[in-house]
């Protein structure tokens, strides 16, 4: 079965410890959430399970067959429009440029785009159209694993929720796995079937989370009721320094 396994895996920069011995699997199909502080490993440990860093010390296997990244940033080339910039990947992988451009239309348009904006450069594209372009691209290709840094963090409302409802389809029919650091306690609850807790200084962690339900099946009334009961777990308030000053 296609997974991602990290064991034992430990960084540091220069000599300053990141990571310590982080441990988890990401089996197919499955959704995985790294939650903490700011600051305390999360990209880091992205960028090592996504092998866009050297491991040091432990290790970590990938089987999946393909993966993509969508990023806080959507990272588009300036000078390709809409379209171009989502089949670029299509391309890169030897598909015929009429073909990615088929494909890369009805992707743009799952996503929310109009054909108005297709000949659109980033430079004229909204934050929300941007981000909407950059999840396009990282989908276009089908790939098994998605790898999401913050993906929603800069979005309103409206849009998170359009995004990430786009997003449990497709976890719901199984056609992807995902790996995505958060600090949005409610984003990881609504979107993971399992949730790490990553403690800082080095970034090690200190509790995992299971949801069960599946993900087309909560609603905000169990997302809420999940947060409000997370909230009073003692190794949340404690990771997110949440006590109350009196
Ligand atoms: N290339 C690097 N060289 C040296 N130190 C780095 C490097 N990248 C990150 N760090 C340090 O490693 C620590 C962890 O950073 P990282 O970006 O992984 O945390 P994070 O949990 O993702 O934070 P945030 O939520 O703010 O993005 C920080 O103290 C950061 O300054």
């Amino acid at each position: 079965m296609e997974r991602l396994e990290v064991k034992g895996l430990n960084h540091s920069f220069g000599f300053t410890k990141i990571l310590h011995d982080i441990n988890f699997t990401l089996n197919k199909g499955k959704v995985l959430s790294i939650v903490g502080p700011s600051g305390g490993g999360k990209t880091t440990l992205m960028h090592l399970c996504a092998d866009l860093l050297d491991v040091e010390e432990g290790s970590v296997t990938n089987t999946f067959s393909s993966s993509a990244f969508a990023f806080q940033e959507a990272r588009l080339l300036p000078w390709k429009n809409v379209i171009d910039n989502i089949a670029l990947a299509l391309i890169a992988k030897g598909e015929k440029k009429s073909e990615a451009i088929k494909k890369s239309q009805a992707i743009a348009l799952k996503f929310g785009l109009d054909e108005d904006d297709f000949d659109k450069f980033p430079k004229d594209l909204s934050g929300g159209m941007k981000q909407r372009v950059s999840f396009a691209r990282a989908l276009v290709t089908k790939p098994s694993l998605l790898f999401l840094d913050e993906p929603f963090s800069a979005l309103d409302i409206g849009l998170k929720k359009e995004l990430q409802s786009v997003l449990i389809d497709m976890i719901s029919k199984k056609e992807l796995s995902v790996l995505f650091i958060t600090h949005d306690l409610m984003e990881a609850i609504r979107l993971s079937d399992e949730m790490l807790l990553l403690k800082a200084d080095p970034g090690h962690i200190v509790k995992k989370f299971r949801f069960d339900i599946v993900q087309n099946q909560r609603d905000d009334k169990y997302v809420y009721g999940k947060s409000a009961e997370i909230l009073q777990d003692s190794e949340i308030i404690s990771t997110f320094e949440l006590e109350l000053k009196s």
